[in-house]
C-alpha cells in the first residue's frame, strides 16, 4: 500500500532523514521505534509534507506524491495525529471532528459512524470546547478529527506522550480497534515496546535518520532494543 523509498528530508539545511526505506502492506500495524531525536517525528511529517524539503519516492496504493502538497496526500487518504495532538481548545469537540472532514473528496462533511462506535464520550458531548477536555480525550478528539477523513493510512506520534496511565490502555485499545475493526494501515510512533510487540504487524528502528533495523514485529529482538534504544 505504502511504498517509500530513498526519502530524504531537511528543515532547512539540516539534513534529518537519509535514505529511508519502508513497505507497509494494507491492513498492517508498522510501528516506527528508536531513541529521542533519531527522526521518527520527522519521518511522520515528511510522509504529510510538513518538513522543509524532501526527496526520494513516496508511493501509495500507485500514486507517487513526494511532490505532492499536504491537502493532496490528505486527499490521497493519509491522515495525521501529530505529537501534542494539536486540537483548537476553544473549537467545540464537533468543530474539531470536522475538521478532518475536510479532507474527504466526497463532499461528505459528517461524523463517520467508527468515530461514534470508538468515541461514545466525544459524541455525547459534542457541544463541549475542547480544550475542556483532559489530555486522554484530547487524544481521542485527534484520532477521531484523523478518522474523519475517512484515511487508508493513520499516522500516530505517540499517541501516550503524557496521558495518565489509566488512560493509556483504553487508547491502545481503539489502535487496535481502528486497525482490526476498521481495517485502517497504520504508522505508529511509539516508544512502549510492550505495546508496540502486543499491536504491530512490522517494525522500523530508526537511528540518525536511517533505518537501521526492520521486519516482521517477532523478529524485534530483546537485543536489538537493548542496542537501538537504551541510552
Ligand atoms: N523544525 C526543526 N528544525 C530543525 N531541526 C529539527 C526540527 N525538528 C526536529 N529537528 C531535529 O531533527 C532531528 C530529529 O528530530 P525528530 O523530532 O524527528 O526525532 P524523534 O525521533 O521524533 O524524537 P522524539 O522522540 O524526541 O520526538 C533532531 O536532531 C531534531 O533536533
Amino acid at each position: 500500500m505504502l511504498s517509500v523509498q530513498d526519502l530524504q528530508s531537511y528543515y532547512g539545511r539540516s539534513h534529518i532523514l537519509h535514505g529511508i526505506r519502508l513497505e507497509v502492506a494494507k491492513g498492517e500495524i508498522l510501528s516506527v521505534i528508536g531513541r529521542n531525536g533519531t527522526g521518527k517525528t520527522t519521518l511522520l511529517k515528511t510522509l504529510m509534507a510538513l518538513t522543509d524539503r524532501a526527496s526520494g519516492s513516496i508511493h501509495l496504493d500507485g500514486k507517487e506524491l513526494i511532490d505532492a502538497p499536504t491537502h493532496r496526500r490528505a486527499r490521497a487518504g493519509i491522515a495525521y495525529v501529530p505529537q501534542g495532538r494539536e486540537i483548537i481548545p476553544d473549537f467545540t469537540i464537533r468543530e474539531n471532528i470536522l475538521m478532518g472532514a475536510f479532507a474527504r473528496t466526497d463532499g461528505c462533511r459528517s461524523i463517520p459512524d467508527l468515530v461514534a462506535e470508538l468515541f461514545p464520550y466525544l459524541i455525547a458531548n459534542l457541544n463541549r470546547p475542547g480544550g475542556l477536555l483532559s489530555g486522554g480525550q484530547q487524544q481521542q478528539l485527534a484520532i477521531a478529527r484523523a478518522l474523519a477523513a475517512q484515511p487508508k493510512l493513520l499516522l500516530l506520534d505517540e499517541p501516550n506522550e503524557g496521558i495518565q496511565p489509566s488512560i493509556v490502555e483504553e487508547i491502545e485499545r481503539i489502535i487496535v480497534r481502528l486497525n482490526q475493526e476498521a481495517g485502517i494501515t497504520v504508522i505508529l510512533v511509539e516508544q512502549n515496546i510492550a505495546f508496540v510487540r502486543q499491536a504491530s504487524h512490522r517494525f522500523a528502528m530508526l537511528e540518525k535518520g536511517s533505518v537501521v533495523a526492520a521486519g516482521k514485529i517477532d523478529t524485534l529482538s530483546d537485543a536489538l532494543v537493548h542496542k537501538h534504544m537504551t541510552v
